[in-house]
């Protein structure tokens, strides 16, 4: 694939993380059946799909954070072994949880500075300005010393994107490569929402050499703005690609269903039950 690096220039570029026919199952049900993707440098993906149907699962698959039952994963063309913990991807990926996942008794700065306080050598006063500046990056100057119960719902989701983006910014390298959103705009009001979408472009823009990353979201405010391109996940495939505006021109029958919100179509409903 010819592809568009930063500077404009036309590469062939590896795929930084490609999945090849990945298969999950859950009570031996598929949820994953021999998915193929290429994420490409640069890209800004937004996965899509009915509820249930494996999207916060491909995003832990991407991760390592948990184990496939067959398939291979490679990352910057390495093929990763193991999860995450086991061994070390060529690359870093960052993941941004759905329950902004904060640990409740330590304080904000705390929470952000956690892998740097546990797993690097750098003294305390280095890490806390670098806290700082996550911070500020996420628009919390100050929340430092707030604990995560005085904080409201888009408050903890910008401390867990700072926490999720933090590196030193003497070294640009040390910045997450690809950053996994899941469903980062739920629960918020549309007003926050924005704030969040508009968050995670200007870390793709601003913050790394070149930001990769993979959205998950059932907000169709967050799919508009942050995708560049569309993926629908149906029964363990992705089963459409395409633009945002061929969202609302395409015929594919999943996807227009989905739009709609009709129960009839293929996609398959489960009947409210009776009471
Ligand atoms: N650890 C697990 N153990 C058993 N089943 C699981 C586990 N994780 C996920 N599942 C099941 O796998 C299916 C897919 O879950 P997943 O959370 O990936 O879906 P999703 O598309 O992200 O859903 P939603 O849009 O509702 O968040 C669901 O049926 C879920 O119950």
């Amino acid at each position: 694939m010819t592809t568009t690096t930063c500077n404009g220039a036309l590469t062939k570029a590896t795929p930084v993380i490609e999945l090849r026919g990945v298969s999950k199952f859950f009570d031996n049900k598929p949820i994953l059946d021999e998915a193929d993707l290429e994420i490409y440098p640069g890209d800004a993906l937004a996965i899509i799909g009915p509820s249930g149907t494996g999207k916060s699962t491909i995003l832990r698959a991407i991760a390592g954070l948990m184990p496939i039952d067959s398939g291979e994963i490679y990352v910057n063309g390495k093929l990763r072994k193991g999860l995450i913990e086991e061994s070390t991807d060529p690359l870093a990926i960052s993941m941004v949880f759905q329950q902004a996942a904060l640990f409740d008794s330590l304080t904000v700065a705390e929470n952000v500075g956690f892998a740097l306080y546990q797993h690097s050598q750098l003294p305390p006063q280095r890490i806390q300005e670098i806290v700082d500046y996550a911070l500020e990056l996420v628009g919390l100057p100050g929340a430092g010393p707030l604990m995560p119960s005085e904080l409201s719902g888009g408050m903890r989701k910008r401390v867990s994107f700072a926490r999720a983006v933090m590196h030193d910014p003497d070294n640009r390298n040390s910045a997450p490569s690809v950053v996994l959103y899941d469903e980062p705009t739920a629960g918020l009001d549309p007003i926050a929402s924005t704030v969040i979408e508009d968050l995670v472009r200007y870390l793709q823009r601003d913050v790394s050499a070149c930001s990769t990353y993979v959205m998950v979201s059932h907000q169709e405010s967050t799919i508009r703005r942050t995708g560049d391109r569309i993926l629908f996940l149906y029964q363990g495939k992705f089963q459409w690609s395409g633009s945002v505006s061929e969202l609302d021109t395409t015929d594919n029958p999943l996807v227009r269903q989905f739009l709609s919100a009709s129960v009839q179509g293929p996609i398959k409903v489960a009947p409210a039950r009776r009471v």
